[in-house]
């Protein structure tokens, strides 16, 4: 059978000259969507970003400095915290400044001063001065490389070694240089190169007992519609988003092709840029029409000591926005380009309001597809980096849109900078689970090819042995071939146990997994030392989140129930009060308004559906969680009574079982308090392990 698509990376000391030779590269780029070798955490359709990580909606931000250790969150119930967690990072987002060079008259004076080693650009005209992580010269000879080295390679170090997830994107007005800092040319390779090179360099220095796997999505927003730049033909309409337990948000049916070689990588990244709308507009030949997000999923499994961790690295490239535009659909492009901005504006405006404030105001991810795509990594998920590419111009007659359009720019990035963030390490897991996933489909692909072998077998009658001229006389042949059947038959109905019965184990280990990967349950087991009130009121205080989250869906259904009111109102009205002398332009972007409220609506409702579902995923997890706990407690209690009992012969005391009895009325009591009835006792098979004959 063929595993070659989900092949795992090895460094080149051992598998790794074959596969970055490209051995496995052809076959995994024509593949549409190759089944992850992974527990498919789906089921549980948990919102991460909204629930589990610094990410609510409402409170998303630490409020600390970066010299903080202690950061907390907002408003939103807190997470209890027993378990010690992998060090975050609590800090700012990484801000550049780029100037294109271009953009600069040398006969003209510039109105912007830049002191590039203090990260300073200052207004020559009224002397507004803003600061950032680096502020880059407008010189033509400074390469991509330096750039990114000096301002993205951190990120990227992050990603590749400690496992944590990193957002760059790209921030400025149109002609200002985002694409040739993102993609670069063959001369001068911008930070998506850039980046692939340290992923390689790093699968290759990596010590033999690393395996990874890399997977690829590349999609386009174009038009408030979510198009697979590596599969446009077939999935020009607008792919889903849904939110992620692993990855926070999720595209349905998007391209995810396994990657064999660095080159196949390469070539994939170029197709989806080929795919990608661009067009001549009032400032550059080859605008950029649609934002596009290139994510690189990368997970890592160590075999020395058995752990699994996965990060991901999207790097976006935001279209330009534009006023002065002479044709209709680029007038459309822009009103989309310009609303998705605004929508970005906005969330990045209240992040840093929240930050400076403590204000926990709601934060509208929701009104783009764009914010929708980074609500996790703007929530805490990522770290970030915002390359803003400026234009600094004379101030003088046509170059005045510039000044004014680069002064938008650094507003957005002061505000960037001033949202701090709290972010973790993805957790390593152990990785069995992945290991008995792959088992599975191993066995059902063995399946599923003799089963096309008997079927072909009994219509055809072919046997290869036959074809080969290898066998005699006809009534062997058919004795063989009957022979065969039965033996394929036999040796089939014997995979499907084995595929049962390692199904079952995997469900078991499944459920246990993702009560382990649930940040909120680890907290609430704990280190298993808490007493019973403790973990009670944990108990109690995530079932509050979970309803925290449930209302805060239906107030923000609310507002867009309201808000296609109010728009179809504003239509009617228009109509009714004969304001046909409305210009197209007008009337186009009312449209594309009404349906883009009605399309989130549609959303909402969906997602309403899922969250429901959600809720009783959750209480089947606490009921489980409850179920574990008893079981523990009892050992301990049984293992702790004939201590007791012991002591108790020996001293003449009351046995300490009572105390246990008395412990377990009272989680009842709690128990009822949740609606979840005392369960009875209950079988449980100790650390299920897959064994495989
Ligand atoms: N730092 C730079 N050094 C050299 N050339 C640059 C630089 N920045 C931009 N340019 C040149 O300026 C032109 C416009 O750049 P680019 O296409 O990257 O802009 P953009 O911001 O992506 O625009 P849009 O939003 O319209 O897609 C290109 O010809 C590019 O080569």
């Amino acid at each position: 059978m063929s595993m070659s698509q989900r092949t795992p990376l090895r460094s080149r000391s051992s598998l790794g000259n074959f596969l970055l030779s490209g051995g496995t590269g052809t076959a995994a780029q024509s593949s549409p969507v190759p089944p992850k070798p992974r527990i498919n955490m789906t089921d549980l359709r948990r919102p991460p970003s909204r629930t589990l990580r610094p990410g609510s909606p409402k409170a998303p931000v630490t409020r600390s400095r970066p010299s903080s250790a202690m950061a907390h969150f907002g408003s939103r119930p807190s997470t209890p915290s027993a378990v010690a967690r992998p060090e975050p990072y609590t800090g700012s987002i990484t801000v550049s400044i780029r100037p294109n060079p271009y953009s600069v008259n040398p006969s003209q004076n510039s109105p912007w001063e830049i002191q590039s080693p203090a990260g300073k650009i200052t207004n020559t005209t009224d002397m507004a001065s803003f600061s950032f992580d680096n502020v880059f010269a407008p010189d033509s000879s400074l390469s991509n490389r330096e750039v990114y080295q000096r301002s993205c390679s951190n990120i990227v170090d992050k990603f590749l070694h400690e496992g944590f997830n990193g957002t760059i994107f790209a921030y400025g007005m149109t002609g200002s240089g985002k694409t040739f800092s993102m993609r670069g040319s063959e001369q001068d390779p911008g930070f998506i190169s850039l980046a692939v090179d340290a992923i390689f360099e790093k699968i290759d220095s990596d010590s033999i007992d690393k395996e990874h796997t890399i997977q690829m999505t590349y999609l386009e927003i174009y038009n408030e519609k979510i198009i697979d730049l590596l599969q446009p033909s077939i999935t020009q309409s607008d792919l889903k988003i849904r939110d992620d337990p692993v990855f926070g948000t999720r595209i349905m049916g998007i391209t995810t092709p396994t990657i064999g070689s660095k080159q196949q990588l390469l070539q994939l990244i170029s197709k989806g840029d080929t795919n990608r709308k661009t067009s001549a507009t009032d400032f550059n030949t080859r605008s950029s029409r649609s934002h596009s997000i290139l994510q690189i999923k990368l997970n890592t499994i160590n075999l020395s000591n058995k752990t699994e961790t996965h990060s991901t690295l999207s790097l976006c490239d935001l279209a330009g926005s534009e006023r002065a535009v002479s044709s209709l659909e680029r007038r459309k492009e822009g009103s989309f380009i310009n609303k998705s901005l605004l929508a970005l504006s906005t969330v990045i405006n209240k992040l840093s309001m929240a930050s400076n404030t403590n204000n926990a105001d709601h934060i509208p991810y929701r009104d783009s597809k764009l914010t929708r795509l980074l609500q996790p990594a703007l929530s805490g998920s990522s770290l970030i980096l915002i390359l803003c590419t400026i234009h600094i111009g004379s101030p003088l007659s046509s170059n005045q849109q510039f000044t004014s359009e680069t002064y938008n720019t650094l507003r957005f990035a002061a505000r960037a900078k001033d949202i701090m963030m709290n972010v973790q390490q993805n957790k390593s897991s152990k990785f069995g689970d992945a290991e008995s996933m792959k088992l599975i489909e191993e066995l059902k692909k063995t399946i599923e090819n003799q089963n096309n072998e008997i079927v072909m077998l009994k219509m055809n009658g072919y046997l290869p042995e036959v074809a080969t001229g290898s066998v005699g006389s006809s009534d062997s042949i058919v004795a063989q071939k009957n022979l065969k059947i039965a033996q394929l038959e036999a040796e089939n109905k014997l995979l499907n146990e084995k595929l049962e019965h390692l199904t079952r184990l995997t469900d078991l280990q499944k459920t246990e997994t993702i009560i382990l990967k649930n940040d909120t349950l680890n907290d609430i087991l704990g280190s298993g030392t808490e007493s019973l009130q403790i973990m009670m009121a944990n108990l109690e205080e995530f079932y509050k989140r979970v309803n925290y989250e449930m209302d805060e869906q239906k107030s923000y259904i609310n507002h867009l129930e309201n808000r296609v009111k109010s728009s179809q109102q504003q239509v009617s009205l228009m109509q009714n009060s004969g304001s046909q002398m409305q210009s197209q332009r007008d009337r186009d972007d009312d449209e594309i308004t009404n349906k883009q409220y009605e399309e989130l609506l549609k959303e909402q409702e969906e997602e309403i559906i899922q969250l429901k579902e959600l809720l009783k995923d959750k209480d089947h997890l606490i009921k489980s969680l409850t179920k574990t706990t008893k079981l523990r407690r009892l050992v301990d209690s049984n293992i702790m009574n004939s201590q007791d009992q012991m002591l108790a012969d020996s001293e003449g005391k009351k046995p300490v079982l009572a105390a246990v009895s008395d412990a377990v009325d009272k989680e009842n009591n709690v128990l009822r308090l949740f609606k979840i009835g005392p369960r009875p006792s209950i079988e449980v098979e100790v650390e299920p392990r897959i064994k495989f004959m």
